[in-house]
């Protein structure tokens, strides 16, 4: 079997644990060794103890004959152990690798996976592990050993009848592999189907709100069904494929064993071989087909592991940043600048190109423009979700790429539009931007967010559990949570993305009375839709079509008469 990449990476995390591979294989091949001598203390019996009526071979011969299977299974079993532990670690490692790449990757690679996807392949990490790993890889490198100890063994008993049984096996391995490769497609197929399910239930849990706005029951449901359907007849066909390989495997068993019987007996007739060999033959024969249905075994698990393993290494294996030497920053000022910036998600998509502007220490830098026009992206690429395709993102003084990632995430907080928070309290959302926040820096935070008043009418106050995504409560007191969270770390730059646009006007007002407070001694930079929210900012930049199409404060831009004042016109006019 060619070892391609991803059995590579399962190989070296093997070697990792290479001793347990050791002891176990060694342990196992002890409790082989007392199993394969079970049938030879029968031919003994046969041949030597009742012929020559000789009672106390007989006794040693019967306590080997109770002891020896007894002894196998307690090494076979400690073997196992070992085997298990292999297995487990591989697991643990696969999953871990996958935890630690989604972690540290860059969004434009993450944001090409769909949930479901990702969550199949760190389900897979048990079955690679735990299932293949222990069940079937090691115990087919043991049973390719046993097998070859029995061909061995019946060649010092009956080399004709070991030429019997040698001709047969090839074709017998040969017609039960051709039904194997059938397994493997099939395998693919169901893989392929079953990670289309994952994707599909979580977005439909997501998405069931819209189909029963949009009252899509009848085709969801049409839909799943034909999913189903189509599932389930790859899923009958697997089985029937491998329910043919038992067959096939069960009827040349019978075969051989009837063909092993017609040609001993016509041995023992011609003086050529003992009925004790026949007998351990008899015991024998079964074993090794035992050993190659096994070896068959971890082969069709190889061809259905594959591809979930090649699945997982592909996470794994993905480039991170590409990043220069990076230094640590204690301390920053806060000051940020643009240099000819350029940047595209992809081809020519997404674009804000040439962008040249610089962020004051302490300044309130409002941006504002149409809808797409590149405002978020600008915030994100400050965050270094993204870098510029062309030119340099400065803070202070210092090209991004060559501040530590943690330090500027430290440094730098940001109030995305699509906040997320866990199912957890608000307490310990609020503590994930500080894990050390004492109760006064908590209750600080969410008064200058204006979201106390709201969290001491709770009964639980601080420890109420909000629901996935935040879902028990509503988007405005989401967004103040979002804030005071952000709030907490006490950055030296605060960037929001559209902050008050779920609140009331009552809210928002109050908020916007704080925000003096909240921005002492930082930068912000403040991405807003409503104009209200930018009108006290030191300075606004209007972009569009991902460019500065004008720059000043509230009254410069008024006087300017351009974008923002119509967009300020049209919002004052609906308002
Ligand atoms: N992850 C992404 N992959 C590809 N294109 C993207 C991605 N995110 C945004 N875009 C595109 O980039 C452009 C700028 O998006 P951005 O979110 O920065 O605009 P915006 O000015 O913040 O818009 P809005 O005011 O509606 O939030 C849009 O055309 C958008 O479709």
């Amino acid at each position: 079997m060619k070892v391609d990449k991803a059995n590579y990476a399962v190989v070296k995390l093997i070697k990792r644990k290479l001793r347990y591979l050791i002891i176990g294989g060694g342990l196992t091949l002890i409790a082989i060794g007392f199993n394969l001598a079970v049938p030879w203390v029968m031919k003994i019996i046969v041949d030597q103890a009742i012929p020559h009526q000789n009672w106390s071979l007989l006794l040693y011969s019967l306590f080997g004959l109770i002891l020896l299977p007894i002894i196998a299974t307690l090494f076979d079993n400690w073997g196992g152990l070992h085997n298990h532990k292999i297995g487990g670690f591989v697991t643990d490692q696969l999953r871990k690798g996958i935890f630690y790449k989604l972690l540290h990757l860059p969004p434009k690679i993450y944001h090409n996976f769909k949930t479901g996807d990702i969550a199949a392949r760190i389900y897979s990490c048990g079955e690679i592990g735990d299932l293949y790993i222990t069940q079937c890889l090691i115990p087919g490198i043991f049973n390719s050993l046993i097998f070859i100890s029995i061909l061995v063994i019946m060649f010092i008993m009956s080399w004709k009848l070991s030429v019997t049984v040698m001709i047969l096996l090839p074709a017998m391995y040969y017609l039960s592999t051709k039904y194997l490769q059938k397994s493997r497609k099939l395998a693919e197929e169901v893989m392929d189907l079953q990670t289309d399910l994952n994707n599909y239930s979580q977005e439909f849990v997501s998405g069931l709100k819209t189909v029963q706005t949009f009252t899509q029951e009848e085709n969801e449901f049409n839909y799943q069904s034909n999913w189903i359907d189509s599932y389930r007849k790859v899923r009958n066909r697997t089985f029937v494929i491998y329910s043919f390989s038992d067959l096939l495997i069960e009827g040349q068993r019978s075969i051989g064993l009837g063909i092993l019987f017609a040609f001993g007996a016509y041995q023992i007739f011609n003086s050529e071989m003992t009925v004790g060999a026949l007998i351990a033959f008899t015991v024998y024969f079964p074993q090794l087909f035992g050993a190659l249905e096994k070896i068959q075994f971890a082969i069709a698990k190889t061809f259905e592991y594959r591809p979930k393993l090649k699945l997982i290494t592909e996470i794994i294996e993905l480039e991170e940043r590409n990043d220069l030497p990076s230094v640590a920053i204690s301390d920053c000022s806060g000051s940020i600048e643009f240099q000819n910036v350029t940047f595209s998600y992809n081809e020519g998509r997404g674009e804000v190109s040439d962008l040249n502007f610089e962020i004051k220490s302490g300044e309130f830098l409002g941006i504002v423009g149409p809808s797409g026009g590149g405002k978020s992206t600008i915030l994100d690429l400050i965050m270094r979700f993204y870098d510029p395709n062309k030119g340099q993102i400065f803070l202070d003084g210092k090209d991004l790429k060559t501040i530590s990632l943690h330090d500027l995430r430290n440094h730098i907080s940001l109030v995305s539009q699509d906040t997320f928070m866990w199912n957890r309290s608000i307490r310990e959302n609020l503590m994930y931007a500080k894990r050390d926040a004492t109760e006064e820096e908590l209750i600080r935070v969410c008064k200058q967010a204006q979201l106390y008043d709201f969290i001491e009418q709770l009964p639980e106050g601080f420890n109420t559990v909000i629901g996935e995504r935040g879902i028990k409560i509503s988007g405005g007191e989401k967004q103040r949570l979002a804030i005071a969270r952000s709030l907490l770390r006490n950055p030296k730059v605060l960037l929001m993305d559209e902050p008050t646009s779920a609140l009331d006007a009552r809210t928002e007002a109050l908020l916007q009375k704080n925000l003096q407070s909240i921005f002492e001694g930082k930068t912000a930079v403040v991405v807003a839709h409503r104009l209200a929210t930018v009108r006290d900012a030191d300075r606004i930049i209007v972009i569009e079509n991902g460019q500065v199409h004008e720059m000043g404060n509230h009254r410069e831009l008024m006087e300017n008469q351009s974008v923002y004042y119509r967009l300020f016109n049209e919002q004052y006019k609906t308002s």
